[in-house]
This record gives C-alpha cells, sequence and structure tokens, in this order.
C-alpha cells in the first residue's frame, strides 16, 4: 500500500464490525488509517450506531451477512484490499452447539480465505485466540510466555478447537495466489481476555455484585494469575497490523502474535475489581471461599443439568469445568514479538484503560446496556 498524497484509495472490511471488538476496530480505522476511503461492516446483527459513522468522510457500509454463507461473504469483498476478520461465536457456556460454533468460526473462515482469493483481496488479519495455545485442560500454567514458549496445547472444548483450526486455516493460506496473481499475505492476533467499553462479562459481574449488596465472593485464589488486554490496544494492534502487512509482508506473513498491554497480571477476580471496586463493589475474601473440590462438584453438576434440561430449556451458567479450569489456570503473555516485527507500542495506558472502563461500568448501571 504505498503512501499516497492524493485521495484515499483504500477498501477495508471489517467482519463481526457490531460486536465488542468489532466496534473498537470499526471507530479505530476511522481514526487511525488516513487512507481510508471505504470501511465496510460485515455483521449478522447490525448496530444502530453505525449509523451515526455514515456522516464522516470515510463511505461507512454497512452489510448485513453471514460468514457461514460463502456467496454472502464473497459479494462483501469484493474490490477490498484487507480484511480484518473478527467475526466469531464466542461460547464456552455451551449456548451454541459445537457444529454451530465450528460452522461460523472454522467454516466462516473458510469462507473469508476462499473470498479473498476469488476476489482478489490480498491482506488478510484473523482474530485468533490466546486459547489456541491454552491454557491446556491439565491445568498447566503458562507464565510469562511467548510465541515460542513450548507448552502442551490439548484442546476439548468446542471453542478453543474451533479458533485453534480457523487460525492454521490463516496461517496455512498465506502465500496463496489471489485473483490477479498476487500472493495472499496472512496473520493472526491471538489477544488474552478482552477487557473494556462493551464487555458484557464485566457488566454481568457488576450486575450481580448489585445484587448481592456490593458484594462479590471470591473463587479463585489470587495467586492464579491471567493476563488481560484493553481493548484499545487489541484494536490498535489489529489497525496496524493491516497498515503494515503490505510494507512487510516477507517478515509478517503467516506469523501470530500474541495481543498484549501493560495491564498487570493478577486473578481474573482481582482484575475485574480494578475496574468494580470504584464501582462501589468489593471482593469478599482473601482466600476462595469455597474449597476447589466443592467448586469442581458444582461445576459437574452445572454442566449435568446443562445436559439434562436441554430438551425444554437452555441452562448456561457462568461456571462449568471448563470455565473453572481456564479461570483456574495461570496464563500469562510476555512477549515483544509485535513491537519487533511491526513497531506495536499499547495506544492507551494502563492508567488509561482503566479509567475509561470504569466510566463504562459507571454507565452500564440501570441503563440497560
Ligand atoms: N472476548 C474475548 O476475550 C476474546 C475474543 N477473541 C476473539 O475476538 C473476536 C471477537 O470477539 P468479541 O468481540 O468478544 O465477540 P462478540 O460476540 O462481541 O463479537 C462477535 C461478532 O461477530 C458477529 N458474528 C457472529 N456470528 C456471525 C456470522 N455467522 N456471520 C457474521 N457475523 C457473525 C456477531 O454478531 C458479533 O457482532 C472473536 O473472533 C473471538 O474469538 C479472542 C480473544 C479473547
Ligand atoms: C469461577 C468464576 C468465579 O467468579 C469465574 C468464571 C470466570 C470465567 C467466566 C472467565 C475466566 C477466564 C475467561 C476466559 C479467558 O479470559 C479467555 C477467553 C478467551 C477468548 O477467546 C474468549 C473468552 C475467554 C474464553 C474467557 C471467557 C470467560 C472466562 C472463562
Amino acid at each position: 500500500m504505498a503512501e499516497s498524497i492524493q485521495a484515499p484509495m483504500l477498501v477495508y472490511l471489517v467482519t463481526g464490525g457490531c460486536g465488542f471488538l468489532g466496534e473498537h476496530i470499526v471507530r479505530m480505522l476511522l481514526e487511525q488509517e488516513p487512507r481510508l476511503r471505504e470501511l465496510r461492516v460485515f455483521d449478522l446483527h447490525l448496530s444502530s450506531w453505525l449509523e451515526e459513522l455514515k456522516t464522516g468522510p470515510v463511505q461507512v457500509t454497512a452489510i448485513q451477512g453471514d460468514v457461514t454463507q460463502a456467496h454472502e461473504v464473497a459479494a462483501a469483498m469484493a474490490g477490498t484490499h484487507v480484511v480484518i476478520h473478527t467475526a466469531g461465536l464466542v461460547d464456552v457456556f455451551g449456548r451454541a452447539s459445537p457444529k454451530t460454533i465450528h460452522e461460523v468460526n472454522v467454516q466462516g473462515t473458510q469462507n473469508v480465505i476462499e473470498a479473498c482469493v476469488q476476489t482478489g483481496t490480498q491482506f488478510l488479519v484473523y482474530t485468533s485466540s490466546m486459547e489456541v495455545v491454552g491454557p491446556n485442560i491439565k491445568g498447566h500454567p503458562f507464565y510469562r510466555g511467548n510465541e515460542d514458549t513450548p507448552y502442551e496445547i490439548v484442546h476439548k472444548h468446542p471453542y478453543p478447537c474451533s479458533k485453534a483450526r480457523a487460525e492454521q486455516l490463516v496461517l496455512e493460506a498465506n502465500g496463496r495466489k489471489v485473483r490477479g496473481g498476487l500472493p495472499l499475505v496472512t496473520c493472526a492476533l491471538r489477544p488474552t481476555g478482552i477487557y473494556g467499553e462493551g464487555h458484557q462479562i464485566m457488566r454481568d459481574f457488576y450486575r450481580q455484585g448489585l445484587r448481592l449488596r456490593g458484594r462479590l465472593f471470591r473463587a479463585i485464589p489470587a495467586s492464579v494469575e491471567h493476563g488481560r488486554v484493553y481493548v484499545g490496544n487489541v484494536a490498535w494492534m489489529h489497525v496496524l497490523v493491516a497498515r503494515e502487512l503490505e510494507q512487510r509482508a516477507g517478515l509478517m506473513g503467516g506469523q501470530v502474535y500474541f495481543c498484549y498491554d501493560k495491564s498487570p497480571y493478577k486473578s481474573y477476580e482481582d482484575f475485574n475489581m480494578e475496574f468494580l471496586g470504584p464501582c462501589g463493589l468489593r471482593l469478599v475474601g482473601t482466600r476462595p471461599l469455597l474449597p476447589y473440590w466443592l467448586l469442581v462438584l458444582l461445576a459437574t453438576l452445572n454442566a449435568l443439568l446443562q445436559w439434562l434440561l436441554r430438551p425444554l430449556l437452555l441452562y448456561t451458567p457462568l461456571l462449568n469445568p471448563y470455565t473453572l479450569a481456564v479461570a483456574n489456570t495461570t496464563f500469562t503473555v510476555s512477549t515483544n514479538k509485535a513491537q519487533r516485527h511491526f513497531g506495536y507500542k499499547p495506544l492507551f495506558s494502563w492508567e488509561e484503560s482503566r479509567a475509561r472502563t470504569i466510566l463504562w461500568v459507571q454507565s452500564t448501571e440501570g441503563s440497560g446496556q
């Protein structure tokens, strides 16, 4: 993408552009990509906030579509230079069937790749996940690991299985010839647990705390560390990768990058308290209030109930054997690969990320957001 002093000329497409992360990517592109002529936002469900973006200098085109439908993806992608593929089914609670998760995350990604080839879109940035690596079901800690740290990857759950397969497809597609004969350049970003404005699980914990008269109860030992990353920095890394892929295709093509920033390493619950604390909640207990074996029993009971009730209703509690294992296993990333390869530095400091998230949590109170 040669630097241009003339009219902006690039056409980008963001799949899943109305989701939690997708919205931040869309807004970040409009702020930080001066060469943008048109931004296509492709999502199964279009959001009303898209309307307000249509009055700016960049043409914003909302496309209601389904990544599992190859023809819809190809039609939306015709004439685009870059696709940021963020659409996905994020489900570790049993809300969707394994088949649906596979269709959206794996078949959907295959459709995006084939559409690149068919339409001549040369640059593909894929939102993968740390879950592609772990935590594994054996509970092995991944402590301050980087992209090259050896780790026993063992997947059973449909979500990480689907993200791992989709990431593999994206990386294998690097170098394929697209329409016009140029090689496809692909790259995958692996965020750790994302937080920030729009994070639904954070909002749910907040509401639960309000219901429990300002209290949440510790279930996970404070010593279990989780890597978390602010959504604005994840969006920024996507924008930067998309911008640099052409100039650094040889270095970045076919690569994976953990998505990181300077958010502190803490347990899942202690990290959430960084935001929920200033909103008036308190975490009760310096140690877990229930013994671990009891949590395992409750999680197993939840899984059993989910299975038994499935013909009648969807029972999808937060606690299940998988979420308990993830929450209870240290998984932290320490790397500078993105900085070395394409000059990534977090755009938002920890203080700013924290302040923005607190403001958002406060604004959700009683707002029905
Ligand atoms: N939330 C997190 O902590 C993390 C998320 N990720 C990945 O980031 C991506 C975005 O996740 P979130 O923003 O958290 O989820 P989200 O559920 O808020 O956003 C996903 C978007 O994809 C859209 N979508 C789902 N199925 C679709 C389909 N068949 N066709 C078209 N659009 C479809 C949804 O409507 C939604 O707008 C996902 O690929 C996820 O795997 C990776 C690491 C961590
Ligand atoms: C035991 C409960 C007591 O309070 C806490 C349960 C918390 C869990 C619901 C979350 C703990 C870790 C989260 C996951 C992690 O951040 C990694 C993820 C990456 C993704 O790509 C998708 C989301 C998730 C799997 C995330 C989901 C929620 C947790 C399991």
